[in-house]
């Protein structure tokens, strides 16, 4: 049973950097328990506002709810309540509502609204979507706009109003006058996390649309210099943090946007890059070539 009310859950996962770690997987492509509880005890000795399990990172659109329960189980295990732990609500509305009650009952802190499977929405539908998912758990639920979910300013006002477990909205689609539109209406209601593929790139200036704190995969593999690149973002230190962004961000993002679903293979290929394998990834995903991981390890030796 979490020990955050929904309002703490909010102002703990504010107060700083949050981990999405990758999902471990063996040669065969099975959940690789042993070297994930590793990673994230590895992870735990860096200070981190809350962990979100088998997100986008950890391929969370590739497990099976059985796998996505054991995930989430072996990370409330392993992080033994150092800090918040979050699991994902997926799919349709049923079988988001069956994750949402599988994570109270796992002892997770929160939840994370992913969108929906394949179908478009109109806002009133997807306004309905999260608020049947809100209804059924007392956890604190993150609603995530992006892909065929992507909710506009009026709904996220309509969902907070609904739904006073709702505590937070992460962005997935970074778009200005969306964002501007939605923190102008909403206000400090809801916690806002920045959510777009390498989050770093687009933290500083999402900072003045009220987004206080992302999802950084980086942290995986480089959790000393995603944690520096956090607090330059926090201090408005402009200057570190370009001088960051084109030491390691912006040469990063040339080798993720060589072939699609890379923004979730990187990060495996950072950790092969840095003697801390993670496995393959599942498919629709493609891991890195040997080249490109030697590339990686190259651009990462200028950070460590
Ligand atoms: O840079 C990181 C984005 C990670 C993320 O939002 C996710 O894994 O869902």
């Amino acid at each position: 049973m979490t020990e955050y009310s929904p309002t703490d859950l909010a102002a703990q996962l504010k107060s700083g950097l949050l981990s999405f770690p990758v999902t471990h997987f063996t040669d065969d492509l099975q959940f690789d328990e042993a070297n994930y509880r590793k990673h994230l005890s590895w992870l735990a000795e860096y200070p981190v506002a809350g962990l979100f399990a088998a997100g986008g990172t950890g391929e969370g659109f590739s497990l099976t709810l059985e796998e996505t329960d054991r995930v989430v189980r072996a990370a409330v295990d392993e992080v033994a309540g150092a800090v918040p732990v979050l699991a994902p609500a997926t799919g349709s509305t049923s079988n988001a509502i069956a994750q949402a009650k599988a994570a109270e009952a796992a002892g997770a802190d929160g939840l994370l609204l992913m969108p929906p499977y394949l179908t478009e929405a109109g806002q009133d539908g997807l306004v309905e979507h999260a608020s049947r998912v809100c209804e059924a758990t007392g956890l604190g639920v993150i609603v995530y706009s992006r892909a065929n979910a992507v909710l506009h300013d009026k709904a996220v006002a309509q969902l907070a109003d609904r739904n006073p477990t709702l505590i937070g909205f992460k962005d997935g689609v970074g778009n200005i006058e969306q964002m501007t539109r939605t923190y102008a209406r909403v206000g400090d209601r809801l916690t806002y996390i920045g959510g777009l593929p390498t989050a770093e790139t687009f933290a500083l200036p999402l900072l003045q649309l009220g987004v206080s704190t992302y999802s950084s995969a980086l942290f995986n593999f480089a959790p000393k210099w995603a944690i520096e690149f956090y607090d330059a973002v926090r201090a408005q230190d402009r200057d570190e943090v370009y001088r960051r962004l084109n030491e390691f961000v912006i040469p990063y993002l040339d080798i993720r946007d060589r072939t699609s679903g890379y923004a979730v293979s990187i990060v495996k290929g950072g950790l092969a890059a840095t003697g801390r394998p993670a496995g393959p990834v599942r498919p629709p995903l493609t891991d890195l070539r040997e080249d490109e991981v030697a590339e990686l390890r190259d651009l990462v030796a200028r950070i460590s």
